[in-house]
């Protein structure tokens, strides 16, 4: 069977981090999102992929090239305005053929084990299924309504407990859908949705079934569930794996991995889950915590604390630092004695809409050059490019290519 992933979105609300890279393309353990999404369907033997790109596609195209290296064929397609689900899923009809009798689809910024794909692959039946979960708030998703298997309506991030049976926008449809897409008319929010293509079936009297499942299914909204997505994907590793070199009194406790060259010194103390890239200069004396994930070249003085954060390629964090639930874009160096506050339940407002964050510290977009002692209060963001002289307090949100002097 044939998947198409959708991968044309910017994942506006993963901003600052998706200004440089699709939401797709967000690390979580060392690997971008898609990567653990194309992992999951290898796995199930799921190996014709058709990836519909378009915000960024240049990144993607160039870390997958032809997928081989990912063991699967990939083609891709792009999406050049983006309107809707439905509208994605269209530019991918030519790549279907005759000898396609049913196909995959899913998002490429959904994260996905094996199973949770399998659950669907073993169990679709009818014109087209989807895989969903229930779940108790269901805010911002679609949710269905059932008669046993067969969906008889569609709501679409509707207020109101509707249903607790939420669409993971992981179908399994046969070839007609593309019929029905072209009847699909536009939504109010102006986009080609595909719950209406779906709906639009139902009312056609065409079998539409909902196909359960308890397998893990983590939808990325907000650049914080990166966080928790990345502490999930660590606790799921089972061993230590360590190709660097770690100096006589380092302490490595847990699942922790570490990447060939790089070099954990004296006095540091690691406690996994946690997972540190290639080519690392870590130490002497720096602690990290659970549930941390650590880039590709990345330098890290005497110390300093992590915890629970992501620290993503080419970054310089200097000594005396604390960093917890907090995600720094690539290339960023930061001065020393930089204090991140945190905070549980902050209220953030995105576009006018308050969205509640779990325990947060702050999230750097790539490229922002920090001073020495520099306090980021909790739930501030730093775009990218940005400069903060020594000694400054960061109180608000830093557009990019700010100067604080
Ligand atoms: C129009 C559409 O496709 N809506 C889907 C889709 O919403 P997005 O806002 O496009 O991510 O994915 C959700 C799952 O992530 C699902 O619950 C919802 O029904």
């Amino acid at each position: 069977m044939k998947a198409i992933i959708l991968a044309a979105g910017e994942g506006l609300r993963c901003r600052p981090l998706t200004l440089t890279r699709s939401k797709v393309m967000l690390p979580i353990a060392n690997r971008p999102i898609l990567e653990h999404v194309i992992d999951s369907l290898e796995k199930n033997r799921i190996t014709d992929i058709i990836l519909v790109v378009g915000y960024k596609k240049e990144r993607i195209m160039d870390y997958f090239e032809d997928g081989l290296n990912f063991g699967v064929k990939i083609k891709y397609i792009e999406q050049k305005a983006q309107l809707g689900t439905a509208h994605a899923i269209e530019q991918a009809k030519s790549m279907i053929g005759p000898e396609d009798s049913e196909f995959l689809v899913l998002n490429g910024d959904n994260l996905v084990e094996p199973k949770t794909i399998a659950d669907l692959l073993n169990n679709y039946e009818g014109d087209a299924s989807l895989l969903t979960v229930r779940m108790e708030d269901t805010a911002g998703y679609g949710v269905v309504l059932t008669d046993k298997k067969r969906v008889t309506r569609i709501l679409e991030k509707r207020p109101g407990d509707l249903s607790r049976i939420v669409n993971t926008g992981i179908y399994v449809f046969t070839p007609q859908v593309f019929e029905t897409i072209e009847k699909t008319p536009i939504s109010e929010n102006g986009e080609y949705a595909i719950t209406d293509t779906l709906q639009l079936m139902i009312d056609e009297g065409k079998i539409v079934t909902s196909v359960p499942t308890e397998s893990k299914w983590l939808d990325a909204v907000h650049s914080w569930d990166l966080l928790k997505a990345n502490a999930i994907v660590l606790d799921s590793a089972r061993s230590q794996r360590i190709e660097g070199e770690v100096e006589e009194g380092a302490v490595i406790r847990g699942n922790v991995t570490i990447g060939k060259n790089t070099r954990i010194r004296s006095g540091t103390y690691i406690l996994g889950p946690a997972v540190i890239g290639e080519n690392c200069d870590i130490g002497p004396n720096v602690v990290i915590l659970p549930s941390t994930t650590i880039g590709d070249n990345v330098s890290i003085r005497s110390f300093t604390e992590i915890q629970n954060s992501i620290i993503m390629n080419d970054c310089r964090i200097y000594s005396h630092g604390q960093i917890s639930n907090s995600i720094i874009g690539s290339n960023n160096t930061i001065g020393s004695g930089f204090f991140v506050e945190e905070k549980e339940g902050l209220s953030i407002i995105m576009n006018g809409t308050v969205h509640r964050a779990p325990k947060l510290g702050t999230i750097f977009g790539d490229d922002n050059r920090i001073g020495n002692s520099v306090l980021v209060k909790a739930g501030v963001t730093v775009a990218v490019d940005c400069q903060v002289e020594s000694g400054n307090t960061i109180y608000r949100d830093l557009p990019h290519h700010s100067v604080v002097l």
